[in-house]
């Protein structure tokens, strides 16, 4: 079925559909990862988008039950050159096509992802729709710029419910979930840690409540500006408890200190992101999957300490509170996908929880 992604722009892209042929919009984005399809389409932050995969070959090695980084995918749509209808792997169950399907998630294939992807680099993040071949592309531009930005993505997709996940005998570690990939969860329990699983809209007195050994504040979706409330509850933990925080968790972390976030031109998501540590010099490849970054500038006032910078364009990937007892990433230790370089921050987060708040400065 001839289907189309049309940009707010003006630009038109004709494809053939696959997955769901509902008409969806959404704000169109790019990965350059080469694997990992599968996890970045269930990853939670990007609810509200449409994912645009530059490597021209997707859904080759299928679909199974184990990776995915939540139940039910909040992606608006993919965009592929070329999608293989004949997965084959010792793991597949279904193909890609039929987890769109299942999903009621929009596919479109045949598409020259490199020349949307160059578009996207020059202009910037627009939104734009998936529809049918024969729809009049001026009324859906019109229907496109006039739609209302999306707001409360991140209660779209945490978690309604508090629970625990048993640990093997380590800390006892509070995740708020903003959309939380599952993969975060799977590195704490690996580390023998019990986990408390948390809305995000849970107070820092109910957090404070449960005596945790440490805080995760977890990726999420949407403008990190949108979550005052998280904002204010990051606020209140700060110096209560140690507090470890990636991606949408690092920006909350940062706006609670009293620093500032701005929307990029395009965003960083891919899984090879150099990263520069600034005390050694140290360069580690990393996932990454954000649109918003916090200003360097806006730091100087605050009690935290860049860490980390990105090598492609000097953006803020890391920081750290003067006294060590909060820190955060802008990108993704856990991976899933891509390289387990950073995997060593988790047990960064864990020794941080061993020590005493007053030891942390002086063993530095
Ligand atoms: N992966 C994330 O947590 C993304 C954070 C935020 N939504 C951004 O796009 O910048």
């Amino acid at each position: 079925m001839v289907r189309k992604v049309i940009l707010e722009d003006g630009y038109v892209f004709t494809g053939t559909g696959f997955g769901s042929d509902k008409e969806q919009s959404g704000e169109i984005v790019f990965n350059t990862g080469m694997t990992g399809y599968q996890e970045i389409m269930s990853d939670p932050s990007y609810a509200g988008q449409i994912i645009t995969f530059t490597y021209p070959l997707i859904g080759n090695y299928g679909v199974n039950r184990s990776d995915f980084e939540t139940l039910v995918p909040a992606v608006k749509g993919v965009v592929v050159k070329s999608r293989s209808p004949y997965p084959n792997h010792w793991k597949s169950e279904e193909s890609f096509d039929e987890l769109l399907t299942r999903f009621d998630i929009p596919g479109i294939e045949g598409i020259d992802t490199r020349e949307l992807t160059k578009r996207i680099r020059e202009k910037g993040t627009v939104r734009a729709i998936i529809c049918n071949g024969e729809v009049n592309e001026e009324d859906v531009i019109n229907r496109l710029k006039s739609e209302a930005p999306l707001t409360n993505q991140v209660e779209s997709v945490s978690t309604k419910n508090t629970y625990t996940v048993p640990g093997g005998g380590g800390p006892k570690v509070v995740l708020i979930d903003y959309g939380a990939k599952q993969n975060i969860m799977r590195e704490l329990l690996k580390r023998g840690c019990e986990v408390k699983v948390v809305p995000f809209n849970v107070s820092a007195e109910d957090v404070l409540a449960e005596n945790p050994d440490g805080v995760m504040l977890s990726n999420g979706p949407g403008d990190p500006r949108d979550v005052k409330e998280s904002v204010e509850t990051v606020k209140a933990l700060v110096g209560k408890t140690k507090i470890f925080g990636i991606c949408l968790g690092h920006q909350l972390l940062c706006l609670a200190l009293g620093a500032e976030a701005e929307k990029m031109k395009f965003g960083h998501r891919g899984s090879n992101h150099p990263v520069k540590h600034i005390p050694t010099g140290k360069v580690t490849m990393t996932a990454q999957n954000h649109g918003f970054a916090i200003k360097r500038e806006s730091l100087e006032n605050t009690s935290l300490i860049v860490t980390h910078v990105a090598v492609n364009d000097g953006s803020v990937e890391g920081v750290e509170l003067k006294d060590q007892s909060a820190f955060s990433v802008q990108y993704h230790p856990e991976a899933a996908p891509g390289p387990m370089d950073a995997n060593d921050l988790f047990d960064q987060f864990m020794n941080r929880i061993l020590q005493p708040a007053g030891e942390m400065t002086k063993n530095a």
